[in-house]
Formats: C-alpha cells, sequence, structure tokens
C-alpha cells in the first residue's frame, strides 16, 4: 500500500505500448526513487490525451485493460497515476499542473520527462520551462534525450504505423517486446474443431491498434506457460460475413483447456492475409500449410 503523502519521482506522459524510449525513462525514474527514498510513479491518463482534442480515437498498442500492469512490469515503476484527461485538465496552465497537481496532490520530489515531451494548455509545458520550475520549486528533474534505432527515434506514433503495415518484428524492435493482445478465452462457435484445429477465442479490443486481418506465427501465454501457436485475426469470412473481429490463436501440440483463462497472444510474423476459401477443406488445406510455415519459422529463430 503507498501512502498518499509519500513523495514520489514522477514519469510523465502516456506510455502506450510502454517502448525502449518509455522503458529507459522509467528505469531513471526508478533510479532518482531509490535515491531519494522515494516512490518510483508514473503520471498518465486515462484517455488518449488526443483522442480528446482531435476527436478522433487514436488507436492503442496496449488494450485499456492492460495499461496499468504492462507499465509496472516493463517499466518497473511502483505506481502508475491515471490522471483524468477532461476540458478541466485539457486548459490547465503547464505551471498549475507542475504546482498544484505534481507537487502539491502527489508530492513529487523530482520529475523525469522526455526532451519531446509536451503538457499542460496548449503544450506550454516544454521541459526547459518545467527545468526551471522544478529550480524554483527546489526538486530534482531530468530531460531524458529520445532514444533512436537506426536514426529514428523511438515513438508510439512510429510503432503504430508498423504495426498497421503487419511489420511485426520492426514493431517489436522499437517496443522491446511483442506486440501482445491479451484477454479471457472466450467460447467459440466450436467450427474449429470439425476442421481439425482447436482454436482459443479472444475478442480483439475494440481501443487497439490491429494489424492487417491475417495468419500470424504467435506465442501464447497461459498459466505461466509459453506456447507456440498460429493466430488467425480477423472475421473468418469463409463462414459468413459481419462477426465481430476476433483473435484466434491454434496452439501447436496441445490438448488442454483453457476456456475462462487469461491469455496473452504474442503476434511474432505475419504469414498471409485472411481470405474467403469456398470450402472448409480449403481452408483445412491452408491452415495445415500455416502450422507447417510456424514450425519452420521457430526452427529458423532457434538457429
Ligand atoms: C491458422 C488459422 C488460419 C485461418 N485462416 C482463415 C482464413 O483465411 N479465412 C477464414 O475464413 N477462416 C480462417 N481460419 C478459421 C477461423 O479463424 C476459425 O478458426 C474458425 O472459424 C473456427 O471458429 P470457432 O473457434 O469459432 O469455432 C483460420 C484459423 C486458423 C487457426
Ligand atoms: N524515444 C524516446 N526516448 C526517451 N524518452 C521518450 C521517447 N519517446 C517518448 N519519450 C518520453 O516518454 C514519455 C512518454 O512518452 P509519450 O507516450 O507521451 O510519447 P511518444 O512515445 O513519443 O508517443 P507519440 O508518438 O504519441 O508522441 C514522455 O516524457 C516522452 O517525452
Amino acid at each position: 500500500m503507498i501512502e498518499k503523502d509519500a513523495k514520489r519521482a514522477i514519469a510523465l506522459g502516456y506510455f502506450d505500448g510502454v517502448h525502449c524510449g518509455h522503458q529507459a525513462l522509467m528505469r531513471l525514474a526508478v533510479q532518482r526513487a531509490q535515491e531519494n527514498g522515494a516512490v518510483s510513479s508514473v503520471f498518465t491518463f486515462d484517455v488518449h490525451p488526443d483522442t480528446v482534442i482531435t476527436g478522433q480515437p487514436v488507436p492503442l498498442i496496449t488494450s485499456e485493460a492492460r495499461r496499468r500492469d504492462e507499465i509496472r512490469e516493463l517499466g518497473g515503476v511502483d505506481e502508475v497515476i491515471f490522471g483524468h484527461f477532461n476540458d478541466e485538465m485539457r486548459n490547465m496552465d503547464w505551471r498549475r499542473f507542475v504546482d498544484d497537481v505534481l507537487v502539491g496532490q502527489f508530492h513529487a520530489c523530482w520529475i523525469i520527462t522526455g526532451e519531446n515531451n509536451r503538457f499542460g494548455y496548449r503544450g506550454q509545458g516544454t521541459p526547459e520551462r518545467l527545468r526551471e520550475e522544478c529550480v524554483r520549486l527546489g526538486i530534482g528533474c531530468d530531460i531524458v534525450e529520445s532514444v533512436k534505432i537506426d536514426n529514428i527515434v523511438v515513438s508510439s506514433t512510429y510503432i503504430r504505423q508498423q504495426i498497421a503495415a503487419g511489420n511485426l518484428e520492426r514493431a517489436a524492435q522499437f517496443l522491446g517486446h511483442p506486440y501482445t493482445i491479451a484477454g479471457a478465452v472466450q467460447h467459440g462457435r466450436r467450427v474449429g474443431r470439425t476442421l481439425g484445429f482447436r482454436t482459443v477465442n479472444l475478442a480483439l479490443p475494440k481501443e487497439m491498434q490491429a494489424p492487417p486481418f491475417g495468419v500470424y506465427v504467435s506465442r501464447v501465454i497461459a498459466g505461466g506457460q509459453s506456447h507456440i501457436a498460429v493466430t488467425n485475426i480477423g472475421v473468418h469470412p469463409t463462414f459468413g460475413e459481419g462477426d465481430a473481429a476476433c483473435v484466434e490463436p491454434h496452439i501447436l501440440d496441445f490438448d488442454g483447456d483453457l476456456y475462462g483463462a487469461f491469455v496473452q497472444v504474442q503476434l511474432l510474423h505475419f504469414l498471409r492475409p485472411e481470405r474467403r476459401f469456398d470450402d472448409s477443406e480449403q481452408l483445412k488445406a491452408a491452415i495445415s500449410d500455416d502450422v507447417a510455415q510456424t514450425r519452420a519459422w521457430f526452427e529458423t529463430a532457434r538457429k
């Protein structure tokens, strides 16, 4: 239990996907907290600010249900604070945000931000202004240089573009971990078993940035175990149109029961687009080929 008036080293930003740059920033927050006998925290928002500002939902790399856990697991911080991004927050002067919210309400003794971060009304809170304000308040401040890969600044926006294009290897390189869809296993229509390939069924969270509908080499993490799998994402057009998009991994060489379990599906490599087959025999042949390609991919990855 973290005490309300504990002092905190607070990292600022939205942290969608918890990519390599976010992780570097949070490592520093953890270090500053240790040095100062403080709690390491992230201050983020319940909705993406651009969703409110532009009126267009920003598709997310991390589903809403997983955000807190993912930031804590991958960032190593003690606490994730979710500010409510409403009109009041949107119009709040940057200095008031620092003085009243971060310091007044959450007792910040150190604030950590990336060099490209902007906050407060119209983004008028720049890292340089933050540094000056922290000096005035007598608290610590770090401005972290952007992490780059291949001379490209790692950002959630760039990673979303890679996911949307099906470049999951590139997305994983920039994330520092695979793109993952998590959720509770639901009952499907039990067609999979008639095909000879049982599948685990998950809803695709509607707020997520999905990759193109298709078939992916995958891993399924369930009950602390990692399984090799091949996953179809889409609306399975062979069986009629109109269904909501779902995520259906077929776990190779597995005969267990996962109904109701909470699983994570890591999508590693795009194999082919989803398509409509004329009959289930053709679909079966295609899935057999997907399975063979998946085994071959893991064989090559192991070498
Ligand atoms: C590896 C794999 C690839 C698949 N590819 C397609 C496809 O291209 N087109 C399609 O209509 N269904 C495809 N399916 C079938 C459906 O996604 C789903 O497995 C089937 O409709 C069974 O659904 P159920 O679990 O609700 O019974 C594929 C399934 C798997 C496991
Ligand atoms: N590549 C990076 N290296 C270091 N820090 C970063 C990097 N990218 C973002 N940050 C910092 O991490 C915090 C959270 O970043 P945030 O999620 O707001 O931005 P982002 O990843 O650049 O996303 P977007 O593409 O939406 O701008 C911010 O303080 C930001 O400046």
